[in-house]
């Protein structure tokens, strides 16, 4: 049976509403899809929090994180804030909630609801996860209509505390109620994964140990952790970026086909997937820390006044896996994530095996699929090539998806906007399953207690603002991934240059 979808007369509630999150990200979710006109006008927002704003500092927050790119959208504006109320109230004693469901009520009542369709948004530090979760189960549950949980990461910081999170979570809220957010299973190039690959069989065909050298997923951010060291520094990169958002794109990547299009489907397979990961070789990764850049400009991270003046954490990550299965078994596949570094990039890039050296066309590059997740999503091929007119030569050339040249000003929901869109319709395909969850950490989990132990190695410095540690080409080549010399690749080309 479809769940049910969240629609008229609908309650959100935003916890920890004065946060960051949720004005940068939650308020802004629910406000595009009102603007796209998916939430409806009827229904009702609560923000929650400690603090005590009126109702009037909640919107001015808000306010100027709101994206209204046609005049059209900006007469939006108004009419959103008015659907948004604020309750003031702490997390772990029962009076605001108390507060929280009379008014719930008695909107409920004077809406004539009958079956309630309440969403609670945990936009919450996890050390206040499960205080919550209990005083929503206690006072404000629909016990005579549907609740939804959305939680955001982190879950846990380890296995076990994974598992304690999950353990107290479990007996409050059924699995289908709650939604784990992981927000890059809502951008829309890893939407698309399973499309690009189950839908075109051709690139299917190819999509194994037999076709391809090399696999990375990677991620790249020009800033460092600005602000944010506090936070980081007991967290690292692996934790904030590759165990969960790079590992679900790599899942997308390389599962098997499931049964169906549907969420459990799709999961039962991840969860496949990432049992026949092997473990990590701890002698094979290559970790660093940003040091200041080579110009002093830019702060290294022990400048951060926030961090341990000795810290040894983790800033850049390239980890090597490899998949025990018969699709993937021996292909070399690399997740590398990175701050402070020299672009601000995320894509997937799969490299084909070579040309035959015994072929007609010998000495010509490889194949590569790359899937440029932000910014300007995009798939290209690079494939080989004529070179046009009087010669014979061959060039490397590329089939080219990129969207906003393909689709023009569609509009392309941002990720939270996408995984809300989700969440109201009861569709779990976007969202991280328990058993998914577990698997992930008992994957890293002994990785980073080996870097976390006091044998652990020291992070090499790499500059502020460069391509990230000076062994990462060697790294690279080593994992059999071939850097095309730029001179041989043109992108975009339109006109040759002969
Ligand atoms: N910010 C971001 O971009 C992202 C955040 N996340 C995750 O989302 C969640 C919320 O993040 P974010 O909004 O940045 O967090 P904040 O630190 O801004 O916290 C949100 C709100 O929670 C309350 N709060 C903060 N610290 C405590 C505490 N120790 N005890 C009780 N209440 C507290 C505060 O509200 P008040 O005091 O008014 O009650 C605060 O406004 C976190 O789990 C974070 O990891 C995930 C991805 C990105
Ligand atoms: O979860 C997180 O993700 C962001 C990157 O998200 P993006 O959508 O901007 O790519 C990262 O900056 C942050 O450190 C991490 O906590």
């Amino acid at each position: 049976m479809s769940p049910v979808e969240f629609k008229e007369n609908t309650i959100i509630t935003v916890f920890g509403a004065s946060g960051d999150l949720a004005k940068k990200k939650t308020f802004p979710a629910l406000f595009g899809l009102f603007r796209e006109g998916h939430l409806s006008s009827n229904i009702k927002i609560y923000g929650y929090a400690r603090s005590h704003l009126s109702i009037e500092d909640l919107r001015t927050r808000i306010k100027s994180y709101l994206k209204t790119p046609t005049e059209e959208s900006k007469a939006k504006v108004e009419p959103f804030l008015q659907l948004i109320e604020y309750i003031s109230g702490p997390y772990d004693t029962a009076e605001g909630f108390v507060k929280l469901n009379q008014s719930i009520l008695e909107y409920e009542s004077t809406n004539n609801v009958q079956q309630p369709h309440r969403l609670f948004y945990l936009a919450l530090p996890p050390s206040v996860f499960v205080d919550v979760a209990k005083q929503i189960k206690e006072q404000v549950y629909a016990t005579n209509g549907i609740t939804r949980v959305i939680v955001e990461k982190p879950f846990g910081h380890d296995l076990d505390s994974s598992r304690q999170l999950q353990e107290q979570l479990s007996p409050l809220f059924k699995e289908e109620e709650l939604f784990r957010i992981d927000h890059y299973l809502g951008k829309e190039m890893v939407k698309t994964l399973l499309v690009l690959r189950f839908g075109n069989p051709f690139l299917n065909a190819s999509w194994n140990k037999e076709h391809i050298q090399s696999v990375q997923v990677s991620f790249k951010e020009p800033f460092g952790t600005e602000g944010r060291g506090g936070y980081f520094d007991n967290i690292g990169i692996i934790r904030d970026v590759i165990q969960n958002h790079l590992l679900q794109v790599l899942t997308l990547l390389t599962l098997d086909k499931p049964k169906s299009y549907n969420a459990e489907a799709v999961r039962d397979e991840k969860v496949k997937l990432l049992k026949s990961i092997k473990p990590f070789k701890f002698d094979d990764i290559l970790i660093g820390q940003y040091g200041k850049s080579e110009d002093g400009s830019k702060p290294s991270y022990l400048d951060d006044e926030t961090v341990n003046p000795n810290s040894k954490a983790i800033t850049y990550a390239a980890i090597p896996l490899e998949i025990d299965n018969d699709t993937w078994r021996g292909v070399p596949i690399i997740m590398r994530a990175g701050k402070a570094l020299n672009d601000g990039k995320v894509e997937v890039r799969i490299q084909y095996k070579p040309v035959d050296q015994n072929d007609i066309f010998a000495d010509i590059p490889s194949n590569e699929l790359v899937i440029r997740i932000q910014p300007k999503e995009a798939v290209y091929i690079k494939l080989n090539s004529k070179q046009p007119g009087l010669s014979n030569s061959t060039s490397l050339i590329d089939l080219d998806l990129t969207y906003n040249s393909r689709f023009g000003d569609f509009w392309i929901p941002e990720a939270y906007e996408s995984l809300i869109r989700d969440a109201l319709k009861g569709d779990h395909s976007n969202f991280v399953r328990d058993d998914e969850l577990d698997e992930s950490w008992k994957l890293f989990t002994p990785l980073l207690n080996y870097l976390e132990s006091e044998e652990g190695p020291a992070p090499v410095v790499y500059p502020y603002g460069s391509r990230g540690p000076e062994q990462l080409p060697q790294f690279l080549k080593d994992h059999s991934y071939v850097v095309n010399k730029e001179h041989i690749y043109q992108w975009p080309v339109t006109k040759p240059q002969l």
